[in-house]
């Protein structure tokens, strides 16, 4: 992501849950561990001193196992949960210090929290459901149902506008949550494992449905999952929690390529890498041959011994490739007495994007031929061999 704007920014974040945090946070502060304060005085130290930084329009994804702490994170964030200790900043105001009546400003116009049932109405039509948020936020009538039926267009929910939710199915439904959680003009959405109670096909199409509003919305949210398939699926960014504390933040293709310990490793085990890394992230740099440019065989060989490879890929003069050149062709073409590159020059090649994930770039290795590795212009960005996306797919990293 290019231009990050910090939008929630915590620090030194500590929630002890119990009678008297203060006791709790001062042995805290003195080093004592969770354990030993859950032993000796009954408090659980819920969030363990976090520091992190969400950015406008990313969608971060808090994961962990039962009770790691994401809940009391994420309701932190809105001031559900109070904290004991440290600062969340959203847009430079310290929402942890703010008054009451300031907060449930913050709360009606900045943020809105999406739970696991999302909570429908079922006395109220599909258009007020999702008209609700707005109505609370004091949007005037006319308004909110104009915004009510743009938004069940996009989740494809028009002819059910007047229906009342009972007359939908439970997929429906769902849309019709998140379809409201959307429409409100908050910035920041909390999302408490919203999708964890679906069946696993109705939940794929909402991880969809998700990813394609947000692209459209880019609204900062923050999304609490425990499955590292949704996560990995959904997140721009992940923080992964144990005992209160973060043990990484990362993208998804760091995590599973670069896990900071075992209890990651653990997570990432059953991962297909293939469905996570880019085919842009193993690419090797190399400084292509430009046509018209670089004419000359014996060069472009001492180029390719260079880079040690057989095959060597041409571009034209704005950095698009053209074709490829192989070393045993230019050899002979030296040996012969030939001279000009375009002559002896292969067309046919795969090509694949940077951001195409490994599972799909797979099959053009049958080529034989290294893969050029364009950005979204076409623009040549390196190559990728068969053997680059083997190892990359079937090695587990240490
Ligand atoms: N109201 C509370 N009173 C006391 N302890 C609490 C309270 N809420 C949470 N905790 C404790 O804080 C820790 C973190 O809980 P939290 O609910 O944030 O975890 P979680 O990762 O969201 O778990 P889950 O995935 O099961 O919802 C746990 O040890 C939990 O028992």
């Amino acid at each position: 992501m290019e231009n990050l704007q910090p939008k929630v920014r915590i620090e030194n974040l500590i929630k002890i849950y119990g009678e008297n945090p203060r006791l709790a946070l001062q042995m805290f502060r003195e080093g004592k561990s969770r354990d030993h304060i859950r032993q000796a005085i009954g408090h659980v130290v819920g969030i363990a001193n976090v520091s992190l930084t969400i950015n406008q329009g990313e969608l971060f994804v808090v994961m962990g196992l039962s009770g790691s702490g994401k809940s009391t994170l994420i309701r932190c964030i809105n001031r559900l949960n109070d904290p004991t200790s440290g600062h969340i900043y959203i847009d430079d105001e310290d929402i942890a210090h703010v008054e009451e009546k300031r907060l449930r400003e913050i709360r009606l116009l900045k943020i809105s929290m999406v739970f696991q049932n999302f909570g429908l109405f079922p006395h109220k039509t599909v258009a007020e459901n999702v008209e609700y948020g707005l109505k609370v936020r004091g949007t005037d009538k006319t308004s909110r149902h104009q915004k009510a039926l743009e938004i069940l267009e996009t989740v494809g929910l028009t002819a059910w506008a007047s229906y009342l939710p009972a007359s939908l199915s439970g997929g429906m439904q769902q849309r019709v949550g998140l379809a409201r959680a959307l429409a409100t003009d908050a910035e920041i959405l909390l999302m408490d494992e919203p999708f964890s109670a679906l069946d696993p096909l109705i939940r794929r199409e909402m991880q969809e449905e998700l990813l394609r509003l947000q692209k459209q919305l880019h609204k900062t949210i923050v999304f609490i999952s425990h499955d590292i398939h949704e996560a990995l699926k959904l997140g721009d960014r992940i923080a992964v929690m144990k005992d209160g504390s973060i043990i990484q933040i990362a993208t998804p293709e760091e995590l599973v390529t670069n896990p900071t310990d075992d209890y990651i490793r653990a997570f990432i085990q059953d991962v297909n890498r293939a469905q996570v890394i880019k085919t842009g992230t193993i690419a090797r740099q190399i400084v292509p041959l430009i046509l018209g440019e670089d004419n000359d065989p014996s060069a472009a060989l001492k180029q390719m011994l260079h880079y040690d490879c057989n095959d060597m890929y041409i571009v034209d003069r704005d950095g698009k490739p053209v074709g490829t050149v192989n070393r045993k062709t230019l050899e002979t073409a030296i040996s012969q007495g030939r001279d000009d590159i375009s002559q002896l020059m292969q067309t046919h090649f795969p090509q694949v994007n940077a951001s195409t994930r490994l599972e799909n770039t797979f099959h053009l290795c049958q080529q034989g031929l290294p893969i050029a590795v364009v950005d979204g212009e076409g623009f040549f960005k390196g190559v990728v061999e068969q053997s680059d996306v083997l190892v990359n797919i079937l090695t587990m990293p240490n």
